[in-house]
């Protein structure tokens, strides 16, 4: 049997002659959409076949840099008040930040009197390091340099744009006259730092060729070296190059390949702090930021939860997190994550979205079965583990490896009660995860099974979510009805075991059966036997299946848990007994069952 291509953009569908079943080629079925694609043209490849960064890797932590307060600012629907600046700043300090930009004070009152207010109220740390940013101009570079007097550690950062485009349009000028802002600029910097800024100033400098991915490379190279010949940068005065994607234009390796290819040929590299500021504008800045890195860039420009103009900057929780979950301190402490969150939301007026990377609501969340079922069976597994390690050992003390989950929410703060969220598309697995979580019931595979069709009725019935009071309150309902809510045909009350000579137990249990208080009694080889047979008398035929029972916590108090398997009366089903006592634990798991038989 041969299945014959249709022609290229037809809606034709194969049906093989005689075959049962009908073949369709997608690909085939695939038409041109219609859009304008001429209006677009491929991105430039990099000639840089000898490249070394795709073999690097990150052992550790970048310096980072936060531009929340200005880049994520001026991409604000309302931009911060002096009130949710301070709160950033205050929470970027927090969490480990050492080189913040703090705003672009020639913009205004705001920004300006930001500045001042930290350096006056004495509110940034002696290791932390201010930057502000500038257009190349005069009056906002004198203005700039005014903002920062009294400031410990301060560095102004200058751009200009450097791409074809924006030579045409924006500066209406040639290469050498966009150059000439640069080296302008840079020496103006120079100058009103010396002026303006005391000795008690560690001043540094920061330049960005703005629109760097649509820069020719050679230029970008020749405007960051004549910049450079003005800063002179030697031992102890590092220069900032910072090439930013201000678009983000091209797939993160011919990024990678850029940097790769600058960083090999700036002639003094060594004093120069090779910068990456990528946006998100295909949605690959964070990986765009990690093959820079490999590529040689030695700091990261972002924003917390990829703030910033558009589809923001880099987000730098996220390479914070990746970089904690490969076994590098990021050195930014993220173990508060809902406050990092919660305060971000506060001053950006945003939300985060419910699955942003490592912070949103859902993202320590399963619904469905599959993933429910390998994640308890990963906190059951790096539970044993640990037991079988040892006397003290603990899960925190092992390499972390629950299916699906890459990282321990609680390395973050969260807690495990969100991990599993029982809905329609959930399993066993998970409902079984609740009970043992929230109520250290672990029930055994078959019951799993069978309460998980009960909650399955109820999502089917109902939709949506079931929350975990939910379904303790349908599990006890169903196994382990209160006195005050019993239901069933059997109420036991009290009962007594006696062992015969002959090794046979007898029991005696004071129940209620149909309401009336009755007595029952019988023999077996076992309490639980000589239960079945006492059931006999009011006509229950029960066979034990399977049986099982755990302790649910240490001490002298500690209550078990017994599970029973029963086959009554042509049905197979589970009770649940819950005592300080195993047998009479035992006995209740029986009655349990017993009664479900009946409901
Ligand atoms: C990619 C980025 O994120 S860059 C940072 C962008 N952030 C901001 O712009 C926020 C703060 N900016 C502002 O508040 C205002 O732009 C100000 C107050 C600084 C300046 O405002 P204005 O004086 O009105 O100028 P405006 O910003 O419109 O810039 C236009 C002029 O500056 C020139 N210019 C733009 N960028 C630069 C630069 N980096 N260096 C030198 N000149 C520049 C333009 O060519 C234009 O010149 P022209 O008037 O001769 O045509
Ligand atoms: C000012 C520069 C660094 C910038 O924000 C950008 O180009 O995106
Ligand atoms: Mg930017």
């Amino acid at each position: 049997m041969t299945a014959v291509n249709p022609p290229a953009h037809t809606d034709a569908v194969i049906t093989p002659v005689g075959g049962p079943t009908p073949v369709t080629n997608a690909k085939q079925l695939q038409k041109p959409s219609g859009m304008p694609v001429h209006k677009y043209r491929g991105y430039e490849a990099v000639d840089i076949s000898d490249r070394t960064w795709p073999d690097n890797r990150i052992t550790r932590a970048p310096r980072w840099l936060s531009t929340d307060l200005r880049d994520g600012n001026q991409a604000l629907i309302d931009p911060m008040s002096p009130a949710r600046k301070r709160e950033m700043f205050d929470l970027l300090v927090r969490m480990g930040y050492k080189e913040i930009e703090v705003g672009f004070p020639s913009s205004g009152e705001t920004d300006f009197a930001f500045v001042r207010s930290i350096i006056e109220e004495g509110a940034i740390p002696e290791d932390v390091t201010i930057s502000v940013l500038t257009q190349a101009r005069e009056e906002l570079i004198e203005r700039t340099v005014e903002s920062l007097v009294g400031a410990r550690r301060a560095t102004v950062h200058l751009y200009n744009a450097t791409a074809p485009t924006f030579r045409r349009v924006v500066f209406r000028g040639s290469k050498e006259e966009v150059k000439q802002i640069a080296v302008d600029g840079t020496r103006l910097v120079m100058e009103y730092a010396d002026k303006i800024l005391g000795d008690g100033t560690i001043f540094g400098y920061q330049y960005s060729p703005e629109i760097f991915t649509d820069t020719e490379l050679d230029f970008a190279l020749e405007v960051c070296e004549a910049v450079c010949d003005v800063w002179q940068p030697e031992e102890g005065r590092e220069i900032i190059l910072n090439l930013p994607a201000t678009v983000e234009r091209s797939t993160p390796s011919t990024h990678a390949d850029r940097f790769e290819w600058m960083s090999r040929n700036l002639t003094r590299r060594e004093y120069v702090c090779l910068s990456v500021h990528p946006h998100n504008d295909r949605g690959t800045a964070v990986a765009a930021a990690e093959l820079a890195v490999m590529a040689g860039a030695d700091r990261i420009e972002g924003c917390l939860f990829g703030q910033g103009e558009r589809t923001g900057n880099v987000d730098l929780v996220t390479l914070g997190m990746n970089l904690f979950s490969q076994g590098v301190d990021p050195q930014i402490d993220f173990s508060q994550i809902d406050e990092i969150r919660r305060t971000s939301e506060y001053c950006n007026q945003m939300e985060v979205h419910p699955r942003h990377p490592y912070a949103g609501d859902l993202v320590y969340t399963a619904f469905s079965g599959s993933h429910q079922d390998a994640i308890k069976k990963g906190f059951d597994a790096m539970e044993a583990d640990a037991a079988a390690r040892g006397e003290g050992v603990t899960v925190d003390d092992l390499e972390w490896a629950v299916p699906y989950l890459p990282i321990d929410p609680k390395d973050v703060g969260r807690s495990y009660e969100a991990v599993i969220r029982v809905n329609s598309q959930s399993g066993k697995g998970g409902i079984a995860y609740v009970l043992k979580n929230d109520h250290k019931l672990d029930l055994p595979r078959r019951m799993q099974i069978e309460f998980s069709r009960i909650i399955q009725a109820k999502t089917d019935a109902e939709g949506g979510e079931v929350t975990p009071t939910q379904i303790w309150s349908t599990f006890r309902d169903e196994y382990l009805p209160s006195p005050e809510n019993a239901w069933g045909r059997v109420q036991i009350r009290s009962g007594q075991t006696t062992t015969g000579s002959d090794g046979q137990d007898t029991i005696t249990v004071e129940a209620t059966v149909d309401g009336s208080d009755t007595v029952l009694t019988g023999t077996g080889n076992g309490p639980i036997s000589a239960f079945f047979e006492a059931l006999q008398a009011i006509g229950i035929d029960a066979r034990l299946l399977d049986y099982t029972e755990h302790t649910m916590s240490e001490g002298a108090s500690a209550q078990a848990a017994s599970y029973i398997e029963c086959a009554i009366d042509g049905k197979v089903l589970w009770g649940i007994g819950i005592d300080a006592n195993t047998t009479r634990a035992s006995l209740k798991a029986v009655v349990s069952a017993v009664n479900r038989a009946t409901r």
